[in-house]
């Protein structure tokens, strides 16, 4: 999936269907920074030529980055990182038991020489506000945007504080916000 005649930049695949829930959040960062992606089902276990033929294609097709995420023995990123040349960002899907931690696990600790860039237990968000960045390096209006993504955490986190000081002291009391 992407936006009609545009070129996919990024692609999102996961080991199954069952992991949209936790990887929607990738798309949805990489649709706030209008960044076209496609997104598919590309399982390293359950169609491994597939999943070759994905990862060795994927520069040719003029992707950039590729999140990949997974649940359980999550192999899917590493192979992935293993025949692209790409950046691999890695999303650990937390299944219904060990919390994610076996997937985490899976996916952050590769062999040197096959980096795959592990972000937080369905740390999806966060995937796609890296390849953002990614790109950005590249692109001086996506660089701006993102400058301005950061500005407005900042002022949200400093309205945090501003509330939480109000709340304790009665007031708005001393503070790096004030
Ligand atoms: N970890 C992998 C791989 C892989 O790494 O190739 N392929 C599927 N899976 C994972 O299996 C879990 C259960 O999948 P089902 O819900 O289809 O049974 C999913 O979290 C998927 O990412």
């Amino acid at each position: 999936m992407s936006a009609p005649g545009t070129t996919p930049l990024v692609g999102i695949v996961m080991g199954s269907d069952s992991d949209w829930p936790v990887m929607e959040a990738a798309a949805e960062a990489l649709a706030e920074f209008e960044v076209p992606y496609e997104v598919d089902v590309v399982s390293a276990h359950r169609m491994p030529r597939e999943m070759v033929a994905y990862g060795e294609q994927a520069a040719g097709r003029g992707l950039k980055a590729v999140i990949a995420g997974a649940g359980g023995a999550a192999h899917l990123p590493g192979m992935l990182a293993s025949v692209t040349p790409l950046p691999v960002i890695g999303v650990p899907v937390p299944l219904k038991y060990l919390d994610g931690m076996d997937s985490l696990l899976s996916i952050v600790q590769m062999p040197a020489g096959v980096p795959v860039a592990t972000v937080s237990v369905a740390g999806a968000r966060n995937a796609g506000l890296l390849a953002v960045r990614m790109l950005a390096a590249h692109d001086e209006e996506l660089l701006a945007r993102m400058r301005h993504f950061q500005d407005e955490l900042n002022e949200q986190a400093t309205a945090k504080g501003k509330r939480l000081r109000a709340k304790v002291e009665g007031t708005a009391g001393f503070g790096f916000g004030k």
